[in-house]
């Protein structure tokens, strides 16, 4: 299957489960893949026949800023509904990185894969 795909996007939120990271925000980074056939919008050459990378980036960043939450688990469930119900896509998979969440590691983070049959249109 056919892949549209956003590589490091950088948001700045507020997301931590400790009292100190309520403050201040921080940065994550996501890398979306999304499953969808292509081949409508190669014929056509029309943007509205395919996802809309930017489309979904703008949705990501605005969700992600919205409303705080603690866990990363819970971002990237989040955006996995959204994405499957809201654009034409069968299977998407959502990695979250935060990369100044532990001092010794180089990043840490969550990542999921969920199909279209996991969420009802
Ligand atoms: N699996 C997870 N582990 C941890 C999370 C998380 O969101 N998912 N969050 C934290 C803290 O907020 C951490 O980032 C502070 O350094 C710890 N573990």
């Amino acid at each position: 299957m056919d892949k549209v795909f956003i590589t490091q996007l950088h948001v700045d939120t507020i997301i931590g489960v400790y009292d100190f990271e309520k403050e201040t925000e921080q940065s994550l980074f996501f890398d979306i893949e999304m499953l969808t056939d292509i081949r409508a919008a190669a014929n056509s050459d029309d943007i509205n026949d395919t996802v809309d990378y930017a489309v979904v980036s703008e949705r990501i960043i605005k969700h992600v800023k919205a409303k705080p939450v603690e866990l990363l688990e819970t971002l990237v469930e989040q955006i996995a509904e959204f994405i499957l119900t809201e654009f034409n896509v069968t299977q998407v998979k959502v990695r979250v990185s935060k990369p100044a969440a532990v001092k010794a590691a180089v990043t840490v983070g969550v990542e999921i894969i969920r199909s279209v049959k996991d969420f009802k249109k």
